[in-house]
């Protein structure tokens, strides 16, 4: 359920939030909106002067950062979206309009206007339809709108300001202050919507989508067609973009690719797979999603090697590399390292730039954050496991969807009769390798899951098959009146010591050694299952429900942590692909999630899409 059922209809679409704020992504995912975030490039420097009022400049930024991201997306993402969404926030006083700090002295003099004062915060947001109707252009819809709240700020003294500014909490802020968090201290008073000030204004956005999806007759609607994108400067050359793929229309008028608003209850693929309806007779359209698709193991498998050979371990250490030097480091040829990371530049995982007479090539943010192996919240234990184990199963793909089983014996020579039980997992090496995937996925959602519902009613947990206790982690961070205990087999919890994380006090997190299908699980007033259901048949997964529905008093709490399709089982699509490798288990639905549970007695809470890999149901025992 989510809060705007209008937010419903985007479901089955690609909808981009082209922003890196975390603001933002937390306002839009709690209302249950799934969406990927590609920041936008697009540089803020458009002239301030050249605007009649302070919310058109605001609108006109929004715009060029939605389409920037729309027009990259189908080149270095080899994907096109359905929807973009920009934002962009900005703090006005006395005329004048505030942006993010540059410096302390910066932060200074804008807190020090802003004192005593009321001033106005305005978010111009822009949503971006990507179409492709009539001729060989992609072609985009944009809706735009603004919200302005009335802010005033207390008087502040000298001693007061500079506490706040450092406190870091100004850089990378409008106006210098984030109301959200010690920003709140500052305000006297708030005139309008809250959330405007944080910098999405929800309210006005769902009424906006209310009006597009429901629309009103078409007359009172405004919107601009972009058919070309307006030349504006950003940190990419657009040159590059007319470099790769091609549309390619003898005729016009062929076929439609993608889903177009108000197509979702006819739709028969979900977003994804780009629903193509071919409707004329001539020469069709360039089929964009199957070029990509033909592409799409090259893109994981350079994602994969580059990490395997840890170049973004190498470029972070070094800040910048020549390729030579890179091949140097590495121990590998110099043709095919620069081809790699060229690769990665296309996939927009490095950057490369020109310094001096030479080209260096430099991890992007996201690369530092989410591939240097060291990084808080890597997935690199992930990439290798998808490598290493995933990848050596699709090559049988055709072999499984034959015998319908997973391909384990022919790719690795072992026999499945427990999935995790076998001589193969049983090799240390390899057990070691699944617990450093594990941990990085748990890891990286772990914070999500345990913000999505407030567990603080509850004391004693358990998470069943919780590996390395990566979420355990996690929540006792959030929760600090809980207390975890981590199950699951011997060998598992035998290796779990090293994946204690040294900065935490850890001694609300315990691990005890069962097996779940035989031995009695500890007491506790939560249950977590962590992506165990998906994984066993209708019979073990009996065995397990019934002993934790046994050991439940009324009242206690269970955990899912899962990927859950939509009701039609179409998307996500990482559920979908995933279940092709799959043994004997099978992704569900929320609703097939709920009556399964129903039958041990468990009554769902809500289910809640995280925007991680993992989305969290909540049950309760009756
Ligand atoms: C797919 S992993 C999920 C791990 C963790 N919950 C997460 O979300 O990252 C499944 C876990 O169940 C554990 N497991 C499998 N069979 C088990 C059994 N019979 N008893 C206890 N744990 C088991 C595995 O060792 C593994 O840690």
């Amino acid at each position: 359920m989510v809060l705007n059922p209008v937010i419903t209809k985007l479901a089955g679409r690609l909808v981009v939030l082209a922003s890196a704020s975390p603001r933002r992504r937390e306002i839009l995912t709690n209302v249950g909106l799934r969406f990927e975030v590609v920041p936008s490039w697009f540089k803020e420097t458009l002239d301030k002067s050249s605007f009649a009022a302070p919310h058109l400049y605001a609108i006109e930024t929004a715009k060029q950062k939605a389409l920037e991201v729309a027009r990259r997306m189908p080149f270095k993402h080899l994907k096109t979206p359905d929807i973009v969404i920009g934002a962009d926030t900005i703090v006005t006083i006395e005329g004048d309009i505030l942006e993010k700090p540059a410096d302390k002295q910066d932060a200074y003099r804008m807190l020090s206007r802003l004192s005593g004062k009321e001033h106005s915060v305005f978010t111009g947001v822009a949503i971006v339809h990507c179409t492709s109707e009539t001729d060989s252009q992609m072609e985009y819809d944009v809706f735009d709108f603004y919200e302005e709240t009335k802010v005033k700020f207390a008087d502040l003294s000298e001693e007061l300001l500079w506490e706040y500014i450092h406190s870091g909490e100004p850089m990378d802020k409008a106006g210098g202050y984030g109301i959200q968090a010690l920003g709140g201290m500052l305000v006297e008073y708030v005139h309008g919507d809250f959330l405007n000030v944080v910098g999405f204004p929800l309210n006005h956005f769902c009424k906006k989508l209310a009006e597009i999806y429901n629309p009103p007759p078409k007359s009172e609607i405004q919107h601009t067609k972009y058919e070309s994108i307006p030349n504006v400067e950003t940190f990419d050359n657009p040159g590059d973009l007319e470099s790769g793929l091609e549309r390619h229309m003898e005729n016009g008028e062929a076929i439609r690719i993608g889903n177009q608003p108000g197509d979702q209850d006819n739709r028969s693929i979900s977003h994804h797979c780009a629903a193509v309806s071919v409707e004329a007779k001539g020469p069709v359209e360039f089929p964009h999603n199957i070029a990509d698709l033909l592409d799409g193991f090259k893109a994981s498998k350079t994602l994969f090697v580059a990490s395997k050979l840890k170049v973004f371990d190498l470029l972070n250490s070094h800040g910048g590399l020549k390729v030579g030097e890179v091949a140097d480091k590495l121990q590998t040829s110099v043709v095919g390292t620069e081809r790699l990371l060229d690769g990665c530049v296309a996939l927009c995982l490095l950057e490369k730039t020109h310094q001096l007479d030479s080209l260096v090539y430099k991890n992007t943010e996201q690369a530092n954050m989410y591939l240097v192996s060291s990084s808080e919240y890597s997935l690199h234990g992930y990439i290798i496991h998808c490598n290493d184990h995933v990848w050596p199963l699709f090559t049988h793909l055709e072999h499984a969807v034959q015998e319908g089983t997973n391909q384990k014996e022919k790719a690795f020579g072992s026999k499945t009769e427990d999935l995790f039980q076998d001589a193969y997992c049983n090799k240390k090496d390899v057990r070691l390798r699944f617990m450093i995937a594990m941990h990085s996925i748990a890891r990286a959602t772990g914070r999500d899951v345990a913000a999505v519902f407030d567990f603080s009613r509850f004391k004693t947990a358990c998470d069943v098959g919780g590996c390395t206790g990566a979420m355990a982690y996690e929540l006792v961070k959030m929760y600090p009146d809980l207390t975890i205990t981590v199950y699951d087999l011997p060998a598992v919890i035998e290796m779990s010591n090293h994946f204690r994380p040294h900065k935490q006090d850890t001694h609300r997190v315990t691990f005890t050694a069962g097996d779940f299908f035989k031995d009695d699980l500890p007491k506790a007033d939560l249950y977590i299952l962590s992506r165990v259901l998906h994984d066993w048949s209708e019979d073990k997964i009996d065995v397990l429900l019934s002993k934790i529905s046994q050991i439940c008093s009324p009242g206690c709490g269970l955990l899912v942590a899962e990927i859950v399709l939509d009701e039609q089982r179409r998307s996500p699509a990482r559920a979908l692909l995933q279940a092709l490798s799959m043994t004997e288990g099978k992704q569900r639905s929320g609703s097939e999630y709920s009556q399964l549970l129903q039958k041990y007695a468990f009554t769902e809470i809500q289910p809640k899409h995280t925007g991680n890999f993992l989305d969290a149901i909540l049950f309760v025992k009756q």
